[in-house]
């Protein structure tokens, strides 16, 4: 396997010189932020202000808003990963540490082929009154079905197909993922997956057929 170098980039994937307890330390410093900013959010969707405080809070928003991305580079972060396996995107859509408009989702690996996620969806993830956004639950699915694909990681997997099945409308609130890898052949690997509404309702069924694209297939025999 070729030495890499910092800024190094496999299919579109940086490598960095960082070891993983700054990458850490980094992380925890905005997540805090990123949560001040998801409340913020929820305030301005819910809030009864006047006019007053209205015209204040952009002012306010915009001058912290300048101030924070004084230096900061334009365009997306991307994903970077380091040679301890670490691999961080913090603007991912579906789960991006620094991302407050990522719903907050929480991964947990029971084994290697088997996902659960736990999110609270609040009026931000609203479509039908009351109830979860289909393309958020999408979101949620695709993410989760694609890292079970990606068993812990270790194999690189795109959403090649994605088929859903709506068959309860899902309340706002705390949902339950569960998903499976139930078949892989060569590069096509095939997971399932549901979520689950807090009385226990399966509301969206899903199936997924992720892709190791040629590319990554090549590179790991190169390994
Ligand atoms: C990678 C691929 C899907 C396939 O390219 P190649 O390597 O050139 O594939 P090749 O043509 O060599 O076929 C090999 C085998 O695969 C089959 N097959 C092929 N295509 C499809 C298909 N669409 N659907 C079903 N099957 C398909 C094909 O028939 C063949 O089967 P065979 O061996 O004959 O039985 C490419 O079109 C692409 O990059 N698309 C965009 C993907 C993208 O942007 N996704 C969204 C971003 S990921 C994300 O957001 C989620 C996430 C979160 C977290 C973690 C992970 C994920």
């Amino acid at each position: 396997m070729t030495e890499l170098t910092d800024g190094d980039s496999i299919g579109g994937f940086t490598y960095r010189e960082i070891p993983t307890v700054e990458v850490d330390a980094v992380e925890a410093r905005f997540l805090p932020l990123a949560e001040a900013v998801r409340r913020l959010n929820d305030a301005v969707i819910r809030s009864t202000a006047d006019d007053t405080l209205l015209t204040d809070a952009v002012a306010r928003i915009d001058e912290l808003t300048r101030q924070l991305g004084e230096g900061a580079p334009p365009g997306p972060v991307g994903t970077c990963f380091n040679h301890e396996g670490r691999s961080w995107s913090w603007g991912n859509a579906a789960v991006g540490e620094r991302n407050a408009v990522a719903p907050p989702l929480y991964l947990r690996f029971v084994d290697d082929t088997h996902v659960v996620g736990e999110a609270d969806l609040g009026p931000a993830y609203e479509g039908p009154p009351g109830m979860v956004h289909g393309g958020v639950s999408a979101l949620l699915l695709d993410h989760l079905m694609g890292v079970t694909a990606s068993h812990r990681h270790t194999q690189t997997a795109f959403t090649g197909t994605l088929t859903m099945r709506y068959e309860a409308t899902l309340p706002l609130g705390k949902v339950t993922l569960h998903a499976e890898l139930v078949k892989q052949e060569r590069r096509k690997i095939d997971v399932e997956a549901t979520i689950v509404a807090t009385d226990g309702t399966v509301a969206i069924r899903a199936h997924g057929v992720f892709i190791t694209p040629r590319w990554a297939a090549e590179l790991s025999e190169d390994r």
